[in-house]
This record gives structure tokens, sequence and C-alpha cells, in this order.
């Protein structure tokens, strides 16, 4: 794992593309053969082929910006556009291969403080230039899509130079991070005072603290940590309108919790520019371990039960039996036979991979809380794998990006969507959207894999995360769209169109359904209170008029 993956980069997870996944040969021949693909490889397009049209940023906006936050750091160089075009989902990373239309910012800018984003913003407001906030550009939803919105121009503003760590309170356990920091120099400065702030979604090596409290982020040990959101204390924001800075308590009956407009507020409602967090000691040790259970039903119930005993171990994360069986195989195809060998002479006929991982702050705390978890799944069947493959899992949890580059280099149609339920209704929810991607995606010729997990668990309720393999139509795009407003359709009534990934532009056809016409004239009129020309990220979440 690297810490230090430059965020510009488009294309691909790595500068070195496909090459920094391992799948062998005989785990891409097991998905030859199991979902129907053809021989073709489709490698990265060269940015030299990608169309940049020339910058429409007006020469008065660009020198005021220029005086503001300096001329080095207004760019209007090719790559530096292209760098900040687009998030990291499947279509926009199709669009690269195929040279689609790409929404190119008319400039990049660099703001170095917390003032100089509010006068940066203050002067895009004059000029009526849109503004799309950029962190570390993992967005999976549309979030930091170029969008001008009916404005005269659009610029990134990129907040890569925020990166200071501004406080550290260790009595009250809170440090105030700038919004651009990524999570891995996050992790090492709060690790060198001896603290941690928990917070490991799959992006981790790209993301940073501003785009996770835009975007309500949740990580893989959210069960133990928390969501994000649940970190944040305080934030600091810029937004046409003036600076804000809601949050200076741990608790607060002084009204609605307004943090939560610009927590979630996805660069629509300000740009966050500081996060006061909440943090925690580095926990001194540390043990994961897998189990199967038998089948998706009893596994769902086995996690359930957790969530309502409070036994979740820190990490708890449920596959079901085609994921259990995606994983193994494209592991090496002998783990996967041997393991099915092993669960059923143990009598566990679909075995279901579940993971737990426990931190503490030394031997006797970790001892305590596994028993706990361990007793609150006594009466489920279930057979150990051992200390092994749960820390395998641990040390390969950030590895599924570089995976997808080598999956989109051999024409595989790779992509994830997420949603959330209430326990009761979870069985349903993952039948009805399983049912609309299996069929959008197959054909006589293709045979989709459509995988699911739980990997944040409630008392009440729980995530459901999918993963879609099939092989690649001609239209690339189009097919995924057609995938996508389906499982959209599916989970509308059922659940939440986003656990986690956020609204973007993606989700938007479905945010009305869910937060209804008097949410959303809520969130409008907060947009018109901040923003009221809307220059902030148009497009996405919610629009001022
Ligand atoms: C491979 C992969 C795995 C992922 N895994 C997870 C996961 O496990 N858990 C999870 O929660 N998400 C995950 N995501 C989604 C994404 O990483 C998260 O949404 C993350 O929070 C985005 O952070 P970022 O810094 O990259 O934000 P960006 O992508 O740059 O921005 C996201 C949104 O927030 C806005 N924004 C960014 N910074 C600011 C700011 N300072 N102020 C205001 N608005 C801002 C942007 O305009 C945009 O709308 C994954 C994405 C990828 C590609």
């Amino acid at each position: 794992m690297s810490g230090q993956i430059e965020h510009t980069l488009r294309g691909s997870w790595t500068p070195s593309g496909a090459a920094a996944a391992q799948l062998s040969p005989s785990a891409m021949r097991w998905l030859r053969q199991r979902i129907g693909l053809t021989d073709t490889t489709t490698p990265a397009m060269p940015a030299s082929l990608l169309e940049v049209p020339e910058s429409a940023l007006p020469q008065d906006a660009r020198d005021e910006l220029a005086a503001l936050v300096g001329g080095e750091h207004v760019l209007l160089d090719d790559a530096a556009r292209l760098g900040r075009a687009g998030g990291m989902s499947y279509s926009d990373l199709m669009r690269r291969r195929t040279a689609a239309d790409l929404a190119v910012p008319d400039a990049v800018l660099l703001p170095g403080e917390p003032e100089l984003v509010q006068g940066a913003l203050e002067i895009c407001a004059r000029h009526d230039i849109a503004v799309v906030p950029f962190g570390g550009g993992t967005s999976v939803v549309g979030g930091v899509d170029a969008l001008r919105g009916g404005k005269r121009a659009v610029v990134a503003l990129d907040l890569a130079r925020l990166n200071k760590l501004v406080s550290l309170d260790p009595v009250s356990r809170v440090a105030v991070l700038q919004a651009g920091m990524r999570a891995p120099e996050a992790e090492s400065l709060l690790a060198a005072h001896g603290f941690t702030l928990g917070h490991f979604p799959q992006s981790f090596e790209r993301a940073t603290i501003g785009g996770f409290a835009a975007t309500r982020s949740a990580g893989q040990a959210s069960a133990g940590y928390g969501r994000f959101e649940n970190m944040i204390e305080g934030v600091r924001v810029a937004t046409p309108r003036g600076e804000w800075r809601p949050g200076v308590a741990p608790a607060s009956a002084a009204g609605p919790d307004l943090r939560q407009l610009a927590v979630g507020g996805e660069g629509a409602l300000g740009v966050i520019t500081e996060v006061a967090l909440r943090v925690r000691p580095a926990p001194a040790r540390g043990r994961y371990e897998a189990f199967v259970v038998d089948g998706w039903q009893a596994g769902a119930d086995a996690v359930r039960a957790l969530a309502q005993s409070r036994a979740l171990a820190d990490v708890t994360r449920l596959s079901d039996v085609e994921e259990t069986e995606v994983q193994l195989a494209l592991a090496g195809g002998l783990k996967s036979r041997a393991l099915n060998a092993y669960a059923r002479a143990n009598g566990i006929r679909r075995p279901c991979l579940l993971i737990l991982g426990w931190d503490a702050a030394s031997r006797g705390e970790l001892k305590r809380r596994r028993a706990r978890t361990l007793a609150a799944l006594r009466d489920f069947r279930k057979v150990s794998l051992g200390r092994a493959v749960g820390e395998s899992w641990k040390s390969h949890r950030f590895s599924g990006p570089r995976q997808r580059d080598a999956l989109l280099d051999r024409g595989v149609c790779v992509e994830t969507l997420e949603t959330a339920a209430h326990w009761t209704g979870l069985g349903e929810l993952r039948s009805a959207v399983r049912t609309a991607l299996v069929h959008e995606l197959g054909s006589a010729r293709h045979r989709p894999i459509v995988m699911c997990h739980i990997s944040h668990a409630y008392e009440t309720g729980a995530s459901l995360y999918f993963t879609v393999l099939a092989p690649r139509d001609e239209d690339a795009l189009e097919q995924w769209a057609r995938a996508k407003r389906a499982a959209g359709e599916a989970i509308a009534g059922r659940g939440t169109i986003s656990h986690h990934h956020a609204v973007g532009v993606d989700h938007r056809p479905w945010l009305e359904a869910e937060i209804g016409t008097v949410g959303t004239d809520v969130l409008a009129a907060a947009k018109r209170a901040v923003d009221p020309t809307g220059i902030l990220n148009p497009g996405k979440l919610v629009e001022a008029h």
C-alpha cells in the first residue's frame, strides 16, 4: 500500500495501473469461464488522446484569482485540468478509456489557506463562475464532475494545499485537520501523537478529510469507530455568503445540528476548510479472523445478533455466497476448492465469509471483546478459518481498486453500488437489487456475477454493498447506465439510495422520492441561504432554484 498516490492521476488507481493487481492467469481463466468473457484487452488510453477544450475562464477573473492565491496556484494547463476532470466510478474510468466526453474544468485553483478559499469563492460569485470542490477525486457518483450549470466557466477548487494538522487537544481528544489532508497523512500525523481516527474506507489511500465529511463516508471499521460524521465535532466552511463554523461542543440542543448541512453537503452547501474530529488512542493490539457461516440469511441473522447485543467487532463483514466464491477464486482456485471441501465436511453447504476484526488497548481488552462477540455467535453454525485468512483480508483491504484496473483492462464491466435498510426489509432489498442487476446485465452470452456484502451494521439495520462483474458491451457507458437505473428503481421505496457514496449527479433522480418534496425544498432553501447564485458544485445534490 502506498500512502502517496498522486490524486490527480485519473485513469487508474496507481501509476502502474493493472500491473499493481495480483490477478493470476488461473483467476482470469476462471472468470472468463464463469461470466462468458471474450479474450479482448482494452488498456487505458494515453491522456494525450483526450480532448481538452480551451479554458473559458474570463481574463479578469483569472487575474483576480491569481492576485489572491498566487499565479502559480491558478492552473490552466491540460494535464492539471484533466487531472480534476471527474471521479473514479466505472463510468468515469470508461470515459477515459473510450475518449468519451469528459467534463473538464476551465482552471484549477489551489488555495493554501482557509481565508483564501473564502476569498476565491467571493471572486467566483462576483464573476458567475461555478466552483467544484475537489479533495481526493475518488467520488463514484459524479460528485466532482466539472459541470458548469449555466455559469460562465467552472473551476476545480483543489484543497490539496490545505493539508495541516491545525491543533490537537489530547485531553478532549479532538484534532483539527485541514480539509485537503489525505487519510494516510492524517493517520500518520495522529499516530505520532499516539492517536488514530479509525476511518479506513477502501478509498483510504487517495481520499481526503474534507471529502469524507462532505460525503458522510463510512470506513471498514465503522462498527467500532463510527461513520465519519460520528467523528465530527465541528467544521469550518467557506460559502459565497461568508464563513461559518458550526459545532462548538460535543453535543448541543441549540436548534437543529447545522454541522450536518456541511457534512453531507457534497460541496454544494459550502467548501469545508477544516474539520474538528474526535480521535482515539491508537490501538496497541489487533486481531482479525475469518469464519464461514451457512448461507446469506444465517449470516445476516448472525450480524444482526451481534449488532443488537452490542457485540459487533470493529470490522464486521459478511460476504454472500457469490462474493465468497469470487474472493477465493480470484485469490487462487485451489484455495476455493479446499475451502468448499472443508466447509462441507463441517456441515456448511453455502459458505459465506464472515470477517471479524478487533482493535484494543491491551491484550485483556482484546480477549474480553472477542469473547463477547463469539458468545453472541454461539447459536450460529460457523466454521473458523483462523487468523491467517482474517489477517490476509486486512492486508489486502485496499487492493480492490488495483484489481478493478486489471479487470477493466480485460474487458470486464466492474462496478459497485450500495444502499441500506432496516433488518426487516433487508432480504427483500437484496433480492430486488440482485434481480434487477442480473436481468439488465445478463444475456445468452453474458452471465454476470452480482455479489453482495454487509460491512456496516447497526442495531436496526445494515448496509448492502453490491459488486458486479459482467462482460462489457460495445457501449459500456449505456450498459452500466441501464443497470444503474434498474438498481435505483429497485432500491427506491425499499432502502436509501446511498448509505455512504453520497448523491452527486448519479443518485439525484431518486433523492426526492427518498426525502420528499418538503425535504428537497428545505435543502434548496439552505442552498439559497449559503450560495444565492448557485455557483457551488452545480448539478450535485441540490439546485438553488
Ligand atoms: C475504489 C473506491 C473505494 C471507495 N470506498 C469507499 C468506502 O469504503 N467508504 C466510503 O464511504 N466511500 C468510498 N468510496 C467513495 C469515496 O472515496 C468517498 O466518497 C470519499 O469520501 C471521497 O473523498 P475524496 O476526498 O476523494 O472526495 P472527492 O471525490 O474529491 O469529493 C467528493 C464530494 O465531496 C465534495 N468535496 C470534496 N472535498 C470537499 C470539501 N473540502 N468541502 C466541500 N465539499 C468537498 C466534492 O465536490 C464531491 O461532491 C470509494 C471510492 C472508490 C473509487
